[in-house]
């Protein structure tokens, strides 16, 4: 949290201001945009444990419970929504955790659109809204059995507060010495096929006979724990995720040959003779593919282990390095029942307090550096406090 930058309160007054405010009705919140209105919690129909929406058509008079994707917040007895443009809106929760108080209902953006033409019904996704940024995910790939995980094992060894492994989802049968949820989260395929019609899913792909994906909760698990996400996944997956908006770093790892891929994979001793035949087979279109342009960022040879793995400390600047244990500073939002917002551009501020009896304190939440969103986490919000003026 930083010092309010210049600021002056008689903005809110003038031409800056967007006309979008404050709508709180204790436990539920209005928003409107265009011919629409939203109903934030408070709704009724929701379960107890989460907020529930519901969309007035103002045209037909008619009212959907939309289809709701993304994790939903937990219910307030004060809810304010702040409209920061036609796609989405800035729910405030009183009362409620610091990591809690800021949520985003997406109601219009890219996201949810592409999920309305799927569902063939209103949609809306929640998205919490996550102070600071997170450092960009590292995505390795390559072919089976070049030594991808020995390498990702070798970081999070010495790094174990720096990296976080993404656990993918998969319908392949655990190895032995594997363990569910640490190195995969074993699944059935039709369960992983649902939850990827949900749009839980950041990529998937069928690689060796069998499906493969990241589902976006694991990715974000290890940014909320304040950890660098490093990401296994195959070549189809890497491009998938290139093709969106998630912002990564991108490392294709290459065998010394192709004799060695063969000679490594048959000495893990982990699949039969069928299985590697199939891997050597898709390894062949994966190393052309490796080699497309704007594919990959860097791409590295694991020849010697240690000379390999040195080199990938390098390009993320570790190398020299010794892991220091970095403790962000906690962000204490104590927003209370009591608070006025307004918009100012990108900016929101909260006034603590009634009419009457307003405190001193306010905060000025700066949104000009929002990224990501539903359905995971809405990153890069800055908060400023009138304590640290
Ligand atoms: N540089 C290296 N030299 C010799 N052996 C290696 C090297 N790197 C890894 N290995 C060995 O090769 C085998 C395959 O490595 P690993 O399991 O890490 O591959 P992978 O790319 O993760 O494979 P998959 O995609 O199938 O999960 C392991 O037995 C590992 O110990
Ligand atoms: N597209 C994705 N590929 C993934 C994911 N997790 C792992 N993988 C790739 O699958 C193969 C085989 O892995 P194995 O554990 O069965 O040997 C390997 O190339 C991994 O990179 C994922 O989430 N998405």
């Amino acid at each position: 949290m930083g010092e309010v930058p210049a600021f002056v309160a008689d903005d809110l007054l003038g031409d800056s201001l967007n006309g979008f405010y404050l709508k709180s009705e204790g436990h539920q919140a209005v928003a409107n945009i265009g011919n629409k209105t939203y109903v934030i919690g408070g709704t009724g129909r929701e379960s107890t444990s989460t907020i529930g929406v519901q969309v007035t058509d103002k045209s037909t008079g008619g009212c959907v419970t939309p289809t709701v994707l993304g994790t939903r917040p937990k219910p307030s007895k004060r809810l304010s929504a702040v409209v920061l443009n036609e796609d989405q809106i800035l729910i405030l929760k009183a009362d409620s955790a610091p990591d809690d108080c800021f949520w985003f209902l997406e109601v219009n953006t890219p996201f949810v659109r592409e999920q309305r033409k799927k569902f063939g019904t209103e949609v809306v996704a929640w998205s919490k809204g996550v102070v600071g940024d997170a450092k960009k995910p590292i995505i390795i790939s390559g072919p089976s059995g070049v030594g991808k995980g020995t390498l990702i094992s070798e970081l999070m060894k010495e790094f174990p507060s720096t990296f976080g492994f993404s656990v993918s989802h998969t319908t392949r049968a655990p190895r032995e010495g594997e363990h569910i949820g640490v190195h995969y989260h074993f699944t059935e395929r039709n369960i992983m096929e649902e939850e990827i019609r949900d749009g839980k899913f950041l990529e998937f792909a069928s690689v060796h006979g069998n499906l493969y994906g990241t589902n976006i909760e694991s990715v974000e698990m290890v940014a909320d724990a304040g950890k660098r996400c490093i990401l296994d996944i195959d070549v189809q997956g890497a491009r998938s995720v290139r093709a969106c908006s998630f912002e990564a770093i991108f490392i294709f790892i290459c065998p010394p040959s192709f004799e060695e891929l063969e000679k490594r994979l048959r000495s893990r001793g982990t699949e039969t003779e069928e299985q590697i035949q199939k891997r050597l087979r898709n390894a062949k279109a994966e190393l052309e593919q490796g080699n497309s342009p704007g594919l990959f960022d860097h791409i590295l040879v694991n020849d010697d282990l240690g000379t390999c793995y040195a080199s990938l400390k390098k390009l993320l600047d570790l190398d020299e390095v010794e892991e220091i244990m970095q403790e962000s500073s906690p962000i204490f939002v104590d927003l209370p029942r009591d608070h006025s917002v307004s918009k100012i551009d990108q900016k929101i501020l909260i006034s603590c307090g009634t009419g009457e009896e307003v405190s001193e304190k306010m905060f000025l939440l700066d949104l000009s550096s929002l990224k990501g969103g539903a359905p995971g986490r809405t990153r890069g919000l800055n908060i400023y406090t009138s304590e640290s003026f």
